[in-house]
């Protein structure tokens, strides 16, 4: 499979293929019937007339007896992926050994029976025939394929060699032809096969990468404000759902206006990114959100997380964006930041709205109390629950 897909999508291209496998060979096992059906029925009277009607009966009894082995080893591999979610091929392979060796065997045993003499013809159009049904639908492995063609016609030539039938060389020739060639056209199958599902494979992971970058802010590489919406109505629910807190801390930058006035707006955009790489440090849960909400405004989601933990971690935050120093030609910009935080134990009536405008309030207090402060959002419109210290910013 290396030399049609990437790598990458070995292990999901191996799992498709034998599932498609499995899927092909229903009407396989049906075919298989069919044809035996077809080569002794219409001369039922010469078939079921002594002294070959035991023979014909003994090789139909083979005959079903592999096609329903098939059939349960299908059945057995449906089974153990939808319970274990493992993809056996072995147990599909050994199905198809089965029914095409008892093939092989079974027209090896006609055509070196003497009283079947007349029905060697139909026996090796039967045989081909069947060939080309595996060539349809196993022709995406090679190794199933083999394990299908070899069983199927070598008995039969070696059979027809043996009993020195006039056109017994043509017979094994066509045989040998038949094999070779068809094994030759399942190789151009095999590549438009893999080659379909490694464009399918392809298109899914690109559109996976655009919805990622969908949900991306292209200077910072933090979430976006639409996906931070999302995931706020989601994260709100789910603590709803657990009866468990939910935080946020919105952080803007001070003054920041004056830094893109004094030392232009690639050092701005180097601030932000600073600011990004800091908050990417300090909030490392798999679960928390770290999102761009404005220009030079941040958010930070925490499920789970209670006030006073909230508080906490806001003011080391403001700590440590006190320590961001950007150096620039003129000089090193230095940053300062106020926090809102809000904190809900959200209930049905509460809203994710809710849980944003408190922290948006408390960032307005935290402003108008004199920046590089923390304010917690009141349970009432009292703010005395402001935290932090002013200092100069930039
Ligand atoms: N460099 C840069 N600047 C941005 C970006 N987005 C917004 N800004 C700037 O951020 C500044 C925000 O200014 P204001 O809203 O007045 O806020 P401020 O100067 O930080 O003042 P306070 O928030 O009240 O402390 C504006 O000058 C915007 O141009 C950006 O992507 N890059």
């Amino acid at each position: 499979m290396k030399r049609y897909v990437d790598e990458r999508f070995i292990p999901i291209a191996t799992q498709q293929l034998y599932q498609d496998l499995a899927t092909r060979s229903f009407p396989g096992v049906i075919f298989y019937m069919a044809v035996w059906a077809a080569l002794i029925l219409p001369k039922a009277e010469y078939f079921f007339a002594e002294p070959r009607i035991h023979t014909t009966l003994i090789l139909t009894a083979i005959i079903s007896a592999s096609a329903i082995t098939r059939l349960l080893c299908i059945y057995t591999f449906r089974i153990q992926f939808k319970n274990h979610n493992t993809c056996n091929g072995n147990i599909l392979l050994l199905g198809v050994i089965i029914s095409s060796l008892a093939w092989g065997l079974c027209s090896a045993q006609l055509i070196m029976t003497a009283s079947f003499q007349d029905a060697i013809a139909s026996t090796m159009i039967a045989g081909a025939g069947l060939c080309a049904g595996g060539l349809a639908s196993l022709a995406p492995s090679r190794r199933f394929l083999i394990c299908f063609l070899v069983p199927m016609l070598i008995p039969s030539s070696i059979a027809i060699l043996l009993v020195g039938h006039p056109f017994s060389a043509s017979y094994a020739a066509l045989s040998g032809l038949l094999l070779c060639g068809l094994y030759g056209i399942s190789g151009i199958q095999r590549r438009e096969y893999f080659n379909a599902l490694e464009s399918q494979y392809e298109l899914e992971e690109k559109s996976d990468q655009l919805a990622e970058l969908n949900t991306l802010d292209p200077l910072t590489g933090l979430k976006n404000k639409r996906f931070f919406d999302e995931k706020m109505t989601d994260e709100f629910n789910r603590a709803i759902r657990d009866n468990s807190p939910i935080s946020l801390i919105l952080i803007d930058l001070d003054h920041f206006k004056k830094v893109n006035d004094l030392h232009g707006h690639l050092v701005g955009d180097e601030c932000l990114k600073e600011m990004s790489r800091a908050l990417k440090a300090k909030f490392n849960r798999a679960i928390d959100t770290l999102a761009r909400v404005g220009g030079e405004e941040f958010a930070v989601l925490l499920p789970t997380i209670h006030q006073d933990q909230a508080m906490a971690l806001a003011d080391k935050l403001r700590k440590q964006i006190e320590q961001i120093s950007i150096s620039c030609e003129d000089c090193d910009v230095s940053l300062t930041a106020s926090l809102g935080v809000s904190t809900l134990y959200p209930s049905e009536e509460s809203s994710a709205q809710e849980l944003f405008k408190r922290a948006d309030l408390a960032l307005y207090e935290a402003k108008r109390l004199g920046r590089n402060q923390v304010a917690r959002a009141p349970a009432t419109d009292d703010y005395s629950g402001v935290t932090g210290r002013s200092t100069s910013s930039c």
